[in-house]
């Protein structure tokens, strides 16, 4: 304890005031403990006495004497001065302890109130977390009750389960058996699978035979392409020899015109100058007849005179008048003579001017003769060389074919249009990449989907910078073959937004952006002029519809495709028994030029269904069928060619949640796909080689079963976007045109005739 006696330390009223006792009976001690017991002469006060002894109301006990009370109480006075000081010391000290506590108080509260703050904010946020809490809690709830109930399904299944696996071990005993059956038939089938191995490694050696097969076919079709490509230049150059024979034989016959003109004109002057020679002849004989006749006269006249002097009895006068006529005839006879002299002279002069021509007419006719001859042997050249051309024309057409016949007659290339704005794609890794290998360049294409790479290869593969010129020449050589009889078709496929109107129609007003269908028409309307030097003459006629919804349209008919007179034709499909398509009621327009067709294609477009969707703002609607029926006569060989250009641009596959489709468009999204499934569904037929192709399921596969499944050369060009979000779409896309590739569909047929044509048009 401590106090003064303690060495002056502070002391705190717990160390003055000390419950010792704290049971039933409590006796309290001021100060310390010794003091109490010893220094107040083991005096013991209870807690009234000092609450007495505090409150100066002493009441000391009876058994001691006043004077020990006095002392007692003198010392305890004393004493309880020194407790009054420390209490004093006390006071002060808890008044500073105070102090203290109030600042302390303070600060806590300080920190009370931010904490206060704080704990406002946290029981905001935990209010919040306790909604969300409560949310999930109910949602847990939920699930809890779900899952409950899921687990009495749960629970009920497996009771039936245990019934079943009960009834299954009791019918385990005959499948058992069966077990023991299924082994012996196992290692039956193990044999058999045995001897099957031995079959596929036959296979297999039969395929390596047919892969080396394969590869000398490549070879001899690489050698073709040779002669095909020498054929060709020969041609240019036989084409060139040709048409310079021609300039030189033009000349020739002009020469020869002059030649026989001045020749005429020469036999004209000589004929002039032998009528006049025969004039002057004649004019001389008369003269000479009159000399003659005058001598004859003078002579008689002589005769007379000389009768006369004889007779010397005639009158003088009579005598003179004689002499006179004599005279006067001699000087008729002298100017006759002078006459005849001048005639003579002109006679001579003519003569050797017809002498003359005479020599200047052979000179021509042998001139004219050379010329015949020089001319002929030019026919003659001209003639071979032409035939020449023909032979190099058949054999290319031979070629071509054979060409075309091993790469398959349906063939599929496929083309990868370039980003747009649109796709939006910089950040994301390229969808589309294209193999470099010797192999597959120019004819491979790689999608990367979920980080899995799916390869595929076709004839050609298009990379985004082929420009639509590099597309046409790779198909140039199948529309010739429309120009040689055969029927052709070509068409686009792929998902909303790939490219397919931009592959066939282009752009227009921008001449390098054309595409395949204004490119195919000039190369025909070009190859109509060249064949027409072999004795071609062509006929061509064209029509153009739509499919839209299911229905045909007529895009040339003059009433508007809709309107009440449109809606009323039948346009029905037929085949007929040479393949060709018939469509009733539809337009025909014949034409001579591709201005002609490309005035009827805009006409075309204008009545073309076209809407926009999500995926492309001018998309197109319906399937657009482009044909062009292609009628050719031989006038020196009489052969007839029909043949027949079908260019069709599909509408666009799309995914009806891609495309965010509704009402209409909604309607014509499933039309479209239900008719390109159906299209896949005959390829599929085909490939299978099933008994029964089902073309009827949809307008598109009808019209187009020539062209699918007979013997036309088709090209199906797969068109594909390289957007990453388009991805799904374009393997669609590829996968149904790798197994379009993978399909054979019969040979193609060339139509060729020498009988009368048949005027009706028809489709493919
Ligand atoms: N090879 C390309 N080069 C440049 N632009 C292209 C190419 N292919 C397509 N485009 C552009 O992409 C857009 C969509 O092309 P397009 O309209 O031809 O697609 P589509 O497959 O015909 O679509 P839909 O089926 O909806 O009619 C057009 O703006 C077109 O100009």
């Amino acid at each position: 304890m401590v106090g003064p006696a303690n060495g002056g330390r502070t002391v705190t009223s717990r160390q003055v005031l000390s419950v010792v006792n704290g049971g039933q009976d409590p006796i309290i001690r001021v100060g310390p403990a010794s003091i109490a017991s010893s220094d107040c002469g083991g005096i013991e006060f209870t807690r009234e006495d000092v609450e007495a002894l505090l409150s100066e109301r002493i009441k000391p006990k009876n058994k001691f004497s006043l004077k020990e009370k006095c002392d007692a109480m003198a010392d305890y006075i004393k004493r309880l001065k020194m407790c009054i000081k420390w209490f004093q010391e006390l006071e002060a000290d808890l008044l500073l302890e105070q102090d203290k506590h109030w600042k302390m108080l303070e600060t806590a509260e300080k920190k009370c109130n931010d904490i206060e703050m704080v704990m406002g904010q946290k029981e905001e946020e935990l209010n919040s977390i306790i909604v969300a809490l409560r949310k999930n809690y109910t949602a847990l709830q939920e699930k809890l009750a779900k899952e409950e109930s899921d687990k009495l399904a749960a629970m009920v299944s497996l009771n039936k389960e245990k019934d079943a696996r009960l009834s299954v071990e009791r019918s385990q005993a005959p499948i058992k058996e069966e077990l023991e059956r299924a082994q012996r038939e196992s290692s039956s089938a193990n044999q058999k699978i045995l001897s099957l191995n031995d079959m596929y490694k036959r296979l297999q050696e039969y395929n390596t035979s047919l892969q080396q097969y394969n590869s000398k076919l490549q070879a001899e079709l690489n050698q073709t392409n040779e002669i095909l490509k020498n054929v060709e230049k020969e041609k240019v150059a036989v084409l060139e020899n040709l048409s310079n024979l021609r300039g030189y034989c033009t000349s020739l016959q002009d020469q020869l015109t002059a030649t026989k003109e001045s020749n005429d004109e020469a036999m004209k002057l000589k004929d002039a100058l032998a009528s006049e020679v025969g004039c002057l002849r004649l004019d001389l004989q008369q003269v000479r007849d009159e000399r003659d006749r005058q001598l004859s006269h003078v002579q008689e006249l002589s005769a007379e005179v000389l009768k006369y002097k004889e007779l010397t009895g005639k009158s003088a006068d009579e005598l003179g008048n004689l002499t006179t006529k004599s005279n006067e005839l001699e000087a008729r006879c002298a100017s006759q003579s002078d006459q005849i002299k001048k005639l003579q002279e002109k006679l001579d002069a003519a003569e050797n001017k017809l002498a003359m021509s005479d020599v200047s007419a052979f000179e021509i006719r042998t001139g004219y003769e050379e010329q015949k001859r020089v001319n002929s042997e030019l026919q003659f050249r001209l003639d071979e060389a032409e035939l020449k051309l023909v032979e190099g024309e058949a054999l290319r057409k031979k070629l071509h074919n054979t060409i075309l016949e091993l790469k398959g007659n349906i063939r599929v290339f496929c083309r990868v249009r370039p980003l747009l704005l649109d796709d939006a794609a910089d950040n994301e890794p390229k969808a589309v990449s294209f193999p470099t290998t010797t192999e597959n360049l120019g004819r491979g294409i790689e999608l990367l989907q979920h980080g899995q790479k799916h390869s595929f290869v076709f004839d050609k593969v298009f990379v985004p910078e082929s420009s639509q010129e590099e597309v046409f020449v790779e198909v140039s050589q199948l529309v010739q073959s429309a120009l040689d009889g055969y029927k052709v078709c070509i068409f686009a496929y792929g998902q909303t937004g790939s490219g397919k109107t931009h592959t066939m129609m282009g752009t227009s007003g921008n001449d390098d952006d054309k595409g395949l269908i204004p490119r195919s028409l000039e190369q025909i309307f070009e190859s109509r002029q060249t064949l027409q030097n072999q004795g071609w003459k062509y006929e061509m006629q064209v029509s153009m519809l739509e499919i839209y919804n299911e229905t045909i349209r007529d895009l040339l008919t003059i009433n508007r495709p809709g309107s009440t007179e449109a809606r009323t034709k039948q346009y029905v499909i037929k085949h007929d028994a040479n393949g060709n398509t018939h469509v009733s009621d539809l337009t025909v327009v014949d034409v001579r030029s591709s201005r002609e067709v490309s005035f009827l294609l805009n006409r075309a477009a204008q009545s073309r269904s076209v809407g926009m969707t999500q995926m492309n703002e001018q998309s197109s609607r319906s399937h657009f069928v482009f044909t062009m029926r292609i009628t050719g006569v031989n006038e020196s060989t009489e052969q007839q060619v029909h043949g027949v250009l079908n260019l069709i641009d599909l509408a666009g596959s799309e995914r009806l949640s891609k495309s965010g489709s509704t009402g209409d468009r909604l309607k014509e999204t499933q039309a479209i796909n239900k008719s390109l499934s159906s299209l896949s569904d005959v390829i599929f037929a085909l490939a299978k080689k099933e008994e029964h192709v089902p073309f009827r399921n949809s307008k598109l596969t009808y019209l187009l079963q020539p062209c699918l499944g007979g013997d036309s050369k088709t090209l199906m060009v797969v068109n594909v976007s390289p957007a990453p979000s388009s991805i799904n779409e374009s393997l669609c896309s590829l996968r149904f045109a790798a197994r379009v590739n993978a399909c054979e569909i019969g040979t193609p047929r060339r139509q060729t005739s020498v009988k009368q044509l048949d005027a009706r048009f028809s489709h493919g």
